[in-house]
Order: structure tokens, then C-alpha cells, then sequence
């Protein structure tokens, strides 16, 4: 790359027909990649002729520009020469709007999501905090775990609790795991970086997301570096309508030998309708768009035969979760499809508003299809704030649990924070356990439990017919 470019001449490639920009003093051709940008071409269209640095480290680690073929590098900026007025774009993420709280004072993952709510800048508070519509799953994920009651044992010694499990064979120290999220750069500049020092510190698993800010080796690397033990790292993968691409994702992240297993998100064939993140991006230069373009890249004809691809592709050893089943019968279907895991998910209430609180899925497992638990691994996420939401879900037999949203929360105070909320969540079950009389987590069973008030919400066979409304539409004659 021994070309230096000026900026004058990069000007000149300011259009979709010649769509040059410079990230860190190098100057890409982005003309054949800008209309499939995962975050929309709109957004690169805002930085063509001219220097993206700060847009593009606000949400990207270094490591996407080295995967454009080396033909799209051009050359270096010529900085001899002062740069143009204007020529410099101020990042389009406004800075944070308030100072944080101490993080001592911070003891529960709600006043994690306070602080959140008065810190975040407008675009990642919509991003993190919404869900699709009415948020009516997103906050019935959580009521659901008020709905359900702890029945305690008296008088058992639990001078002494542990609370380590294994996911898959793999040994953690908590049975709390950092769920997949994309763009956490946007909560914080080390993203999954941070997230994954946390976790490597604490013994949790963490998955990172297709959508990550950091590649899955990036995020190897930097926790290899923080602890000689490492953490169970699994990948996320949003299968792209490109199969190629998603192809030699999931063989980059076979081959890097440090691959716990494969998250395959089945309950986002598109992004959900999520208001304030619409709102968050209304735009008067596009006024007919109808939000940020997110996902336009998920190949929403993936289909349970599409298993046996992920499978040839990462080989035999690695396990295979499907996250985001929400049905006994998709639970079902799984087991036969020959998967090790599955994470029972509405995305946090992120796609399809409406859908069952994920921990009345469990519940629906348990009536319809208990043989599930015997031959996968069953794990659940949405809406876990509390120790006490983790110890039921455990008590259901949920393997593990995945938070999504109180991550990025500690997030927000960068690895310390995500250490702290580690910790206050282990704090919190910890307590729980002591209070229940159970000392680990083999003991934990659904008699400690008491679910009669969501009882009737749970369906009683594995029918997908509804149990008495029998209409079928009639053959159209047209
Ligand atoms: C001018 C350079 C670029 C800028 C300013 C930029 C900016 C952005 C923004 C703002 C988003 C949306 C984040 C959100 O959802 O809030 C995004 C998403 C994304 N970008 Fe870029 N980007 C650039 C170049 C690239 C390049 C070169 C690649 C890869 C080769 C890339 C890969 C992605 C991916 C995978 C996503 C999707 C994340 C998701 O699914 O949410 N970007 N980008
Ligand atoms: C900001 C954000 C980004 C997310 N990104 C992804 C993703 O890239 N892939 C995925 O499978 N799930 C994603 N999820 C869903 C989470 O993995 C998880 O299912 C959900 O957040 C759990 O609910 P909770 O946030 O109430 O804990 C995301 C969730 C949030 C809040």
C-alpha cells in the first residue's frame, strides 16, 4: 500500500457510484460493498469522500476492514497538506449526556438500568432498552418471574452455598451467562472486549453475537490475555442471505480452536418492529424510511434442514444450541434435529411482541415434552434481573441462564462494571439458595416453587391445534 492519496482527490468519490472513505489514515473503496452494509448504505453514503474514523470506531472494532479484499485498500491519507473544512466528520453517536454514579454505589441490576436510562446517549438507550411494539413481552418476561413463588426449607445448613455448573462440559463459576448483543461498542468503546474480560475474571460464559463489535478472535485474544483460565466462549450466528459469508464465519471460528459451540438464532428471521429505535433514527433526509436498517442481512429462509449445514460446516465435535425456541413443539423438533442445546428466547421481547415470557415456555417444556431436559441442555434468557428470577429458572431446569440487556448495563462502566454485575447477581442467587435451604445447584428442583398463578396460562399438550376453535379458511375461488 505505498500510494498516498489526498484529500482532494478522496473528495471526489463522495457517491454511490464512487464511494471512497478513510478510516485511521487509509483510504477504502467502498463502492461495491456500501449497498449491503449490514447497518444500511445510508450510513457509509453519509461518509463517502471524507473521513469516517470516529463513525466508524463508534460502533466497529479494526478487525472489519480486514475483511474487505486488499484490492479495496487504496492507499494511505496524504496528511502533508491541511485537510479540508468539514472534511473531518464528528462521529453521528453524541457523547454520554451524564455523569455515572460511583459504581460502589450501584447494588442491583436496577440501578444499573438508571443509570443507563440517565447516561446512555438517545440512539444506544433506544437500541438496548427497546423491544418490538407494546414491550408487552419484554416486561412480561420479567412480571412472569413475580408471578411464579419460592416455597423455602428451614432448618438445613447452608452455612456454605456453591453455585458452579457446567455448560456442556464446560466448568463455570456461575450459572449466569453473558447473552449474545450486537454493537455493545455503542455502550462502551471496549464492547465485548470488556465483556469478556468480566466473564474470563468471574468463570461465566459469554457468547458473542454475529452482530458483535469485535470479532469472535478479538475477543479470544484480549481474554486470553486477562486470565490463564479461560471462559467458555461460544459464537452467535445470524445466518447471512449470503451463505458463503456466514460459511467462512463459522470455519474462521472452528478453526480457532477455542469454540465452545454455536448459538444459531432461530427467533429473529426479520427485526422486529422496535419503536424507539425508529424514533431514535427518524430522519427528515429519509422521511418514507421506516427505522435503522438492522438485519437486513438475516436469511429469513433458514429452515430446520438447514441444521445439517451448520452442522457439515463446524464439524462433529461442536455443539449446537438453537436459541430462541418458544413452543414444546419447537423444543421437540430440536432434540430430533440432532442439536445439544437449546436456549428458550423471545429475544428479549425484541421481535414479536405478544409472544409467551420466556420462562412460561419453560414451564410449557416441563408439562408437554419433559423427556427435552433429559437429552439436550436447556437454557433460558429474558427479563432475569434478580437472583431470585435465576434460582427459578433453575428450578425449572434451565441449565443456565442468559441475561442480554443487564450486561451491556455494567457495561456501561466498562469490565468493571460487567464485573460488578456478575457479582451482585451471584450476591443476590447466592442469598436466594441460603433462604431456600438448597446449598448447589443439584439440588434445585420445581417443588421449590410455586406456579399456580401462571398455571393456566400454559398449554397442556403438545397439539399444535388450538384447543377448541377448529376454523380453517376455505379454499379461495378466485
Ligand atoms: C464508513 C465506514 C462505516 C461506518 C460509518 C459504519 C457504521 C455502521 C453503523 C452506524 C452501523 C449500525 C449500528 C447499529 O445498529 O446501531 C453499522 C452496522 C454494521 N456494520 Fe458498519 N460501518 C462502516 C463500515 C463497515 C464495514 C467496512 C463493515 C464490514 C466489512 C461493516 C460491518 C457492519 C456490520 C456487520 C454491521 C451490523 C451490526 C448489526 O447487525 O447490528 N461496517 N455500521
Ligand atoms: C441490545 C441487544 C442486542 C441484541 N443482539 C442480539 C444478537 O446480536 N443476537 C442474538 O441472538 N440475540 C441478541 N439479543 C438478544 C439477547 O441475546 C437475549 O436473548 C435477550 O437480551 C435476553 O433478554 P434480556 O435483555 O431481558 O436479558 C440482543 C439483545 C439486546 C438487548
Amino acid at each position: 500500500m505505498a500510494l498516498t492519496i489526498s484529500a482532494h482527490e478522496v473528495s471526489k468519490h463522495n457517491s454511490l457510484d464512487s464511494l471512497w472513505t478513510v478510516v485511521d489514515g487509509v483510504v477504502y473503496d467502498l463502492t461495491e460493498f456500501a449497498p449491503s452494509h449490514p447497518g444500511g448504505v445510508n450510513i457509509i453514503l453519509e461518509y463517502a469522500g471524507r473521513d469516517a474514523t470516529a463513525a466508524y470506531s463508534a460502533v466497529h472494532s479494526p478487525f472489519f476492514l480486514t475483511t474487505l479484499p486488499p484490492s479495496k485498500i487504496l492507499g494511505r491519507l496524504d496528511t502533508s497538506a491541511p485537510l479540508p473544512a468539514m472534511w473531518i466528520a464528528t462521529p453521528s453517536l453524541p457523547p454520554l449526556t451524564a455523569d455515572k454514579p460511583p459504581l460502589y454505589t450501584v447494588i442491583s441490576s436496577h440501578d444499573f438500568l438508571r443509570v443507563a436510562l440517565a447516561s446512555f446517549p438517545l440512539k444506544t438507550l433506544a437500541f438496548v432498552t427497546g423491544a418490538a411494539t407494546d414491550l408487552l413481552t419484554h416486561r412480561r418476561n420479567a412480571s412472569a418471574y413475580a408471578d411464579i413463588t419460592l416455597r423455602p426449607r428451614a432448618l438445613i445448613d447452608v452455612s456454605s452455598v456453591r453455585i458452579h455448573t457446567s455448560i456442556l462440559g464446560h466448568r463455570v463459576q456461575t450459572p449466569i451467562f453473558c447473552a449474545p448483543t450486537g454493537n455493545s461498542k455503542s455502550v462502551h468503546p471496549d464492547g465485548e472486549l470488556a465483556l469478556g474480560r468480566a466473564c474470563s475474571a468471574l468463570g461465566a460464559a459469554q457468547v458473542v453475537s454475529t452482530a458483535a463489535s469485535y470479532s469472535l478472535s478479538e475477543v479470544i485474544d484480549a481474554t486470553k490475555a486477562a486470565s490463564s483460565t479461560p471462559h467458555p466462549i461460544f459464537f452467535q450466528l445470524y445466518v447471512d442471505r449470503d451463505r458463503a459469508k456466514s460459511e467462512r464465519f463459522l470455519r474462521a471460528a472452528a478453526a480457532r480452536g477455542h469454540l465452545a459451540g454455536v448459538f444459531v438464532t432461530v427467533d429473529a428471521p426479520v427485526v422486529g418492529k422496535r419503536e424507539a429505535d425508529q424514533r431514535a433514527h427518524s430522519d427528515a433526509a429519509n422521511p418514507r424510511a421506516l427505522g435503522p436498517v438492522r438485519g437486513h442481512y438475516i436469511d429469513s429462509s433458514l429452515a430446520w434442514d438447514d441444521l445439517r449445514w451448520v452442522r457439515a460446516i463446524v464439524g462433529a465435535e461442536i455443539p449446537i444450541l438453537l436459541k430462541g425456541v418458544q413452543s414444546a413443539a419447537d423444543a421437540v423438533r430440536a432434540v430430533r434435529a440432532g442439536v445439544q442445546g437449546i436456549v428458550v428466547s423471545n429475544h428479549g421481547g425484541r421481535s414479536l411482541d405478544t409472544a409467551p415470557a420466556s420462562v412460561l415456555v419453560l414451564l410449557e417444556l416441563q408439562r408437554c415434552c419433559p423427556e427435552v431436559f433429559d437429552k439436550v441442555e436447556v437454557f433460558v434468557d429474558g427479563g432475569i434481573m434478580r437472583g431470585t428470577d435465576v434460582f427459578k429458572a433453575l428450578c425449572l431446569g434451565a441449565r443456565a441462564v442468559g441475561v442480554g440487556r443487564g450486561f451491556l448495563y455494567g457495561l456501561n462502566y466498562g469490565e468493571e462494571g460487567v464485573k460488578r454485575f456478575i457479582e451482585i447477581m451471584n450476591d443476590e442467587l447466592e442469598t436466594t439458595m441460603k433462604n431456600c435451604g438448597v446449598t448447589s445447584l443439584d439440588q434445585v428442583y420445581p417443588g421449590l416453587l410455586n406456579t399456580r398463578a401462571v398455571d393456566h396460562l400454559i398449554p397442556d399438550s403438545l397439539s399444535e391445534e388450538h384447543p377448541y376453535a377448529k376454523w380453517r379458511p376455505r379454499q379461495s375461488k378466485l
